[in-house]
C-alpha cells in the first residue's frame, strides 16, 4: 500500500528538489496543498496529521509550529531546518554517521535532516575522533565554500536579479553560524570549530575542509593513517566515497560543482610531502546530500525501502 507524504514548504528550494527526487514513484501518494493555502494553519494541521511521513522545507519557525501541530503519533517527520537538530527526541539524520545510525533513522518518528557544511564536516571529523586520532579537545577548523542556493530564495534572488556584485564573499564573521552545535555535537567534540564559511557566484555544490598539523596532534597520524580510518569507516557505503590516496596525489585542484544533482559525497585526504600537514577534503553537492537528497534518503529508510530510490 502507498504511503501518504506531506512536503510542507514543497515550493521552496529544498522542497522542489525533494519533488523532483520523488517523481514517478509508485509507492507515495502526495498530499498537496493548493497555492494560496499553502500557509494556512488549518490546512497544514490536516495535511500534517494526514501524512505517514512529513518533509518540513520551512524555516526554523514554521518547522517548529508544524511539530507543533501534529497529534497523530503514527505520523513520522523529517525536518530539513536547523530546528531540531541537536534537540531531545530526535535522530541525526546521517546515516553513514555511525554504524547504528542507519537503524535509529529507521525507528525514528522524529529525524532531522543535517545541515549542509555540518554534514562535509561531520563526515570528515567523526571517523577520526571515534578512534580517538583526533581528540575531543582538538580546536578544530573548518573552511568551507557554498553556492548561493544554500541560502534559499531569498539569497538566489539576490544573486540572480542583481541584488549584489560579489563573486565570492566571506560571512558569518561573527563566528556563530547556526551549524555550529550539530558539527560540535556529531562531530564528537568538546567545543566548537572555527569555521569560516563563503559563499560564491555558483549555484549550487560546495567544498568543506578540515586542514590539520599533523604535528600537533597527540598520536602524530600519517596521511596514510588518516585515509585507512576515513576509508574504513565509509567501506561499503553508497553515498560516501574516499578517494584513494594515488587519486588525491595526481589531484592538484578541486572545484565544488562535480557532484552537483547527485546524493554523493566524496573525500579527499590531502598531505604535504614531509607528512607533517593533510587537508581533508569534502565535496558535495548542497542541495543533494547537503539537502534534498538526504531527505530523500532518510525518507527511503523510514518507508522500509532500498535507501537509494530515485538518487544517483
Ligand atoms: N538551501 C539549502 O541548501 C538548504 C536548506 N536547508 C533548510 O531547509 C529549509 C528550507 O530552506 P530553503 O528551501 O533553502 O528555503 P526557501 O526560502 O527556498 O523555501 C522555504 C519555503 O517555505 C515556505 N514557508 C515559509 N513560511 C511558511 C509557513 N509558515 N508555512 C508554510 N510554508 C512556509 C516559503 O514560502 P514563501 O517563499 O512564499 O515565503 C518557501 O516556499 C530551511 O530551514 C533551510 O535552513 C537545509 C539544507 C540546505
Ligand atoms: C550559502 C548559505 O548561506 N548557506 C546557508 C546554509 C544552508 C544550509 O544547509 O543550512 P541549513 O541546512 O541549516 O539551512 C548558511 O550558511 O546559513
Amino acid at each position: 500500500m502507498s504511503k501518504k507524504v506531506f512536503i510542507d514548504g514543497e515550493a521552496g528550494t529544498t522542497g522542489l528538489q525533494i519533488r523532483e527526487r520523488l517523481e514517478g514513484r509508485s509507492d507515495i501518494d502526495f498530499i498537496r496543498l493548493p497555492d494560496d493555502r499553502r500557509k494556512d494553519l488549518g490546512a497544514r494541521r490536516d495535511a500534517l496529521n494526514g501524512a505517514d511521513v512529513v518533509i518540513l522545507c520551512l524555516p526554523d519557525d514554521a518547522a517548529k509550529e508544524a511539530v507543533a501541530l501534529i497529534e497523530n503519533p503514527d505520523t513520522a517527520v523529517i525536518d530539513a531546518s536547523t530546528a531540531h537538530r541537536v534537540a531531545e527526541g530526535w535522530t541525526y539524520g546521517f546515516a553513514e554517521m555511525a554504524e547504528a545510525q542507519r537503524d535509529a533513522i529507521r525507528a525514528s518518528k522524529r529525524i532531522s535532516n543535517p545541515g549542509c557544511y555540518a554534514t562535509g564536516f561531520i563526515a570528515l571529523v567523526r571517523p577520526l575522533t571515534d578512534v580517538g586520532v583526533i581528540p575531543p579537545f582538538w580546536p578544530a577548523t573548518c573552511n568551507a565554500v557554498s553556492g548561493y542556493s544554500g541560502g534559499g530564495k531569498s539569497m538566489i534572488a539576490e544573486f540572480e536579479q542583481g541584488g549584489t556584485n560579489d563573486n565570492y564573499r566571506i560571512y558569518k564573521t561573527e563566528l556563530n553560524h547556526k551549524h555550529l552545535p550539530e558539527m560540535t555535537q556529531f562531530g564528537g567534540l568538546e567545543s566548537p570549530p572555527l569555521f569560516t564559511p563563503a559563499v560564491g557566484r555558483y549555484a549550487q555544490g560546495m567544498i568543506v575542509e578540515v586542514p590539520l598539523q599533523l604535528w600537533a596532534l597527540p598520536d602524530e597520524p600519517s596521511v596514510e593513517q588518516l585515509h585507512e580510518i576515513l576509508s574504513a569507516a565509509y567501506d561499503g557505503e553508497r553515498f560516501v566515497t574516499v578517494a584513494p590516496l594515488e587519486q588525491s596525489l595526481a589531484t592538484k585542484a578541486l572545484q565544488p560543482e562535480m557532484l552537483n544533482g547527485t546524493n554523493q559525497l566524496l573525500i579527499h585526504v590531502f598531505g604535504d610531502e614531509a607528512g607533517q600537514q593533510a587537508r581533508l577534503v569534502a565535496v558535495l553537492d548542497n542541495l543533494g546530500k547537503g539537502a534534498s537528497g538526504a531527505a530523500v534518503q532518510n525518507l527511503n529508510l523510514v518507508l522500509g525501502v532500498d535507501e537509494a530510490l530515485g538518487l544517483s
